[in-house]
């Protein structure tokens, strides 16, 4: 009956009586094993062709069993474990009438198996369990050995998602393969990131937790979808250097000349918005009018706004601060995009409002519990597993459905196979 109501998919529940196939199915199959041993023994010193058929008839059935086995474990691996979870979480309530226990009121779970994810599901029912239900992250973990990767909180459904196996990450060899045109980005680990839906990045993380190569990592996305590219780099760093290649119209390192940049951005932004106005078409955006993204990747921003010491660098820095204001509330519909990096994300750097409308967070490497808050708000994980891969970290994207960032491992960039520079040459060619 539980079934019919939760849409087909099996629960579990304390109210059902439940019948451990499994243990039944070992119990039969060391049954069977024994009898066989018995009955290979009886060969052995009493031989004939009746005991040699009879000890090779108790073999196929102790083989059968053990198929019988594994099916049972893979058909009511989950439905045991949530039996068990409800029991040993108390989970139920159980009233004595007439010397008898009964179970009174019991929370329901369920699960659904995908080809690499489980989704454990709890089931509120406006009960005293409801609250719980919410909150079962640390047991479930436990329950599965495996790390969650997500909790999706709904009225009367809380989601746990927990992958069976885990979404590879993304090699540089199948990036030189992969000549995209489309506008959404493959990030690897089953992340798709389109700027349409979700748009402009925060990426945060100290020295050395990839950043850098991750910034190449797009930057080789933007130009392979004949992005426009505009970089500033008030440190002057790696990214500076790209002047070189790119012009030195498009990449900035003092703050005049970052401000200079910021500000064609805007008028570019200022004058799509006129064209698609002249030219209104209801539902359109940018790329129906044939233009293409304009990226303005941003490194080290809390470098750039520590720069300001006197009154002179101050306006600069508050008329930079102002246009990217603009172009994160505005550049979403003229295709018009920012990548912000910063070592660490403060409300100085980015007040929250502002970061909420960065589709796309990042926060790679280790990370205190407030530098978790300051990149994801509301949307910080409630479990972080550790971070023991380079590149590596965590990954809110907005409208994906999940309530918090999962852990995620940037594009794998080998040093040994990959060079950025000629790759970047390659498409800017
Ligand atoms: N995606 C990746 N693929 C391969 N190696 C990586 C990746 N990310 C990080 N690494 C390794 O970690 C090192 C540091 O990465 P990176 O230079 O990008 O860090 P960073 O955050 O930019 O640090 P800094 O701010 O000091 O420049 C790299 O030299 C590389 O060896």
């Amino acid at each position: 009956m539980l079934s019919k109501i939760y849409n087909k998919e099996p629960t579990v529940s304390l109210y059902q009586k439940n019948i451990n196939w499994i243990l039944l199915s070992k119990l039969l199959k060391q049954s069977l094993l024994v009898i066989t041993i018995i009955a290979c023994y009886n060969v052995l010193f009493s031989f004939s062709f009746f005991n040699l058929l009879k000890s090779f008839i108790w073999a196929s059935f102790w083989k059968l069993a053990e198929k019988l086995e594994n099916w049972c474990q893979s058909h009511f691996k989950y439905r045991q474990l949530l039996y068990y979870f409800l029991e040993s979480n108390k989970l139920y309530t159980e009233t004595n009438l007439d010397g008898k226990h009964y179970i009174s009121t019991s929370a329901i779970m369920g699960w659904k198996e995908t080809d690499n994810k489980v989704i454990i599901k709890a089931y509120k029912q406006g009960d005293t369990y409801s609250k719980r239900l919410e909150n079962l992250e640390i047991e479930l973990q436990a329950l599965l050995n495996l790390p969650l990767e997500s909790k999706i909180v709904r009225p009367a459904i809380v989601e746990y998602h927990f992958y069976t196996s885990q979404p590879s990450r993304l090699q540089a060899n199948q990036l030189q393969r992969t000549l995209s045109t489309g506008l959404p980005i493959d990030l690897g680990y089953g992340i798709v990131y389109n700027p349409i839906d979700c748009p402009h990045i925060l990426l945060a993380g100290g020295t050395g937790s990839g950043k850098s190569i991750f910034i190449s990592y797009l930057i080789l996305e933007f130009l392979k979808r004949k992005s426009i590219l505009y970089i500033c780099d008030p440190k002057n760093s790696d990214l500076g250097s790209l002047s070189h290649y790119l012009g030195e119209d498009k990449v900035a390192t003092s703050p005049n000349h970052i401000a200079r940049i910021v500000r064609l951005t805007v008028e570019e932004m200022n004058r799509r918005y006129e064209y698609m106005r002249e030219n209104f078409r209801y539902g359109s955006n940018f790329s129906d009018h044939g233009f293409k993204m304009t990226w303005l990747v941003f490194d080290e921003m809390g470098a750039f706004q520590a720069s300001g010491t006197d009154k002179k660098s101050k306006e600069v820095i508050n008329e930079v601060m102002d246009g990217i204001k603009q172009i994160i509330l505005l550049g979403r519909q003229a295709g018009v995009f920012i990548l912000i990096a910063a070592q660490q994300v403060n409300a100085d750097t980015l007040n929250t409002d502002l970061r909420d409308n960065l589709g796309l967070r990042i926060a790679l490497g280790s990370n205190s519990s407030e530098g978790y808050r300051m990149v994801f708000g509301s949307a910080t994980p409630p479990v972080k597993q550790p971070i023991e891969v380079k590149g590596a970290g965590y990954l809110y994207m907005q409208g994906s459905g999940k309530e918090s960032a999962e852990y995620w491992e940037s594009p794998y960039l080998n040093p040994k196979e990959f060079d950025f520079i000629n790759e970047l040459q390659k498409l800017i060619n």
